[in-house]
C-alpha cells in the first residue's frame, strides 16, 4: 500500500492586467491524502465543497489523478482519497486548479513521474488556461502561456518581490469561472489590447522588483469591465481601494478582490462590508507531496 499526503496552495490569477497569463500562489492550502487499496474508489470531502462536489469518479481531483496515471501508460489502482479543503470554491481563489494540481501531483507520484512541464500541461488542459494551475504547481509568481492555439501549456516561475503583502477579500457569494468567461467578448478594441500589453509587462516588473508601480501595473481593461455585472460589489471595492491608492484587482474570475496594501493593512476609510478580509502570504513552493 502507498500513502501520499498532498498539500496544494490556492492561487490568484490575472493579477489585474495579466488575463490568463499571470498567477500568484497563496499560503492557503487544501490537504489531500491518497491511499492505494486492492480495488474500488472511496472519496471523502470535508470543508469547502463537502456535500456539493461528486464523490465518485466524476470528482475533479480523481479525474486529474487518473489522467496523470494513464498518461504514463499505467492503470489506476484502487484508491481512498480524503480531501480536507480550506480553499473556498467559486470565489476566484483557484480551488478547481488546486484540486486538479493535487490530482496530477498524486498521479505523478504514484507512477514515479516528476512534476515538470508535462504535469503542468496535463493540469492546465482541465481549465483551458494555465495561470492558476502553474501557480499551484510551482509556487511564487508565474507567467503562463500556450504554444500555439492547441500546443502544450507552458509557464515560467518568477520570484515575487519580498515586500508583497497580498490581502484577499472574499464575499459570501459565489461566481463560477464558466459563467463569467461567457461574459467576455470575442474581440476587444486595439487601444484596450495595447493598454493591457503595457500594463501586463509593467505588472511583471512591479511584482518582481518595483512594487511602487503596482497601482498602474494591475489596472485591467480586458476582463473586469465585461464581467463587472456579475459582481458589482466586487468592482465597487476594487474601485474604492484603487481610489484610495491601494493596488487592487479582481482575483481570478472573481468575486474575491486581491489587494496589495502597504504592510498588508487596508485603509480604514475603504468600506469592505460583506467581504471577509484575509491577509495571506505568497506560497513560495507550490504543491508538496510526501510519501508517508
Ligand atoms: N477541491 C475540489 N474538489 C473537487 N471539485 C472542486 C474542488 N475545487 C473546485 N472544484 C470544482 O470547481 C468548481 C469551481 O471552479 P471555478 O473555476 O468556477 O472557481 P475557482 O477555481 O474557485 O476560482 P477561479 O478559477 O476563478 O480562481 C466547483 O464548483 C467544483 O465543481
Ligand atoms: N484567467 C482565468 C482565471 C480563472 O480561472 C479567468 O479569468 O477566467
Amino acid at each position: 500500500m502507498t500513502r501520499l499526503r498532498v498539500t496544494v496552495p490556492a492561487s490568484t490569477a490575472n493579477l489585474g492586467s495579466g488575463f490568463d497569463a499571470l498567477g500568484l500562489a497563496l499560503d492557503w492550502h487544501d490537504v489531500v491524502t491518497v491511499e492505494t487499496a486492492p480495488a474500488g474508489l472511496v472519496i471523502e470531502v470535508e470543508g469547502a465543497g463537502a456535500g456539493e462536489v461528486p464523490t465518485d469518479d466524476g470528482h475533479l481531483l480523481f479525474r486529474a489523478l487518473r489522467a496523470a496515471v494513464e498518461a504514463a501508460g499505467e492503470s489506476v489502482p484502487g484508491l481512498v482519497i480524503r480531501c480536507a479543503n480550506t480553499i473556498p470554491h467559486s470565489r476566484g481563489l483557484g480551488s478547481s486548479a488546486a484540486a486538479v494540481v493535487a490530482g496530477v501531483a498524486a498521479g505523478c507520484a504514484l507512477v514515479g513521474r516528476p512534476l515538470d512541464e508535462r504535469a503542468l500541461d496535463l493540469a492546465a488542459r482541465f481549465e483551458g488556461h494555465a495561470d492558476n494551475a502553474a501557480a499551484s504547481l510551482f509556487g511564487g509568481l508565474v507567467v503562463a502561456w500556450r504554444d500555439g492555439d492547441t500546443g502544450p501549456f507552458r509557464a515560467a516561475r518568477l520570484e515575487p518581490h519580498d515586500t508583497l503583502s497580498p490581502v484577499v477579500l472574499v464575499p459570501a457569494t459565489e461566481s463560477t469561472t464558466a459563467v463569467t468567461r461567457g461574459l467576455l467578448p470575442e474581440r476587444v478594441p486595439l487601444s484596450d489590447a495595447a493598454f493591457a500589453l503595457g500594463r501586463a509587462a509593467l505588472a511583471v516588473t512591479a511584482l518582481t522588483s518595483r512594487p511602487d508601480l503596482l497601482l498602474p501595473a494591475i489596472d485591467d481593461r480586458l476582463h473586469q469591465p465585461y464581467r463587472a455585472a456579475a459582481w458589482p460589489a466586487t468592482m465597487a471595492v476594487v474601485t474604492a481601494l484603487r481610489a484610495a491608492g491601494v493596488p487592487a484587482a479582481v482575483s481570478g474570475a472573481g468575486p474575491s478582490v486581491l489587494a496589495f496594501p502597504e504592510a498588508g493593512v487596508l485603509p480604514e476609510s475603504v468600506e469592505v462590508a460583506g467581504f471577509a478580509v484575509h491577509p495571506v502570504a505568497v506560497d513560495p513552493t507550490g504543491v508538496r507531496v510526501v510519501i508517508e
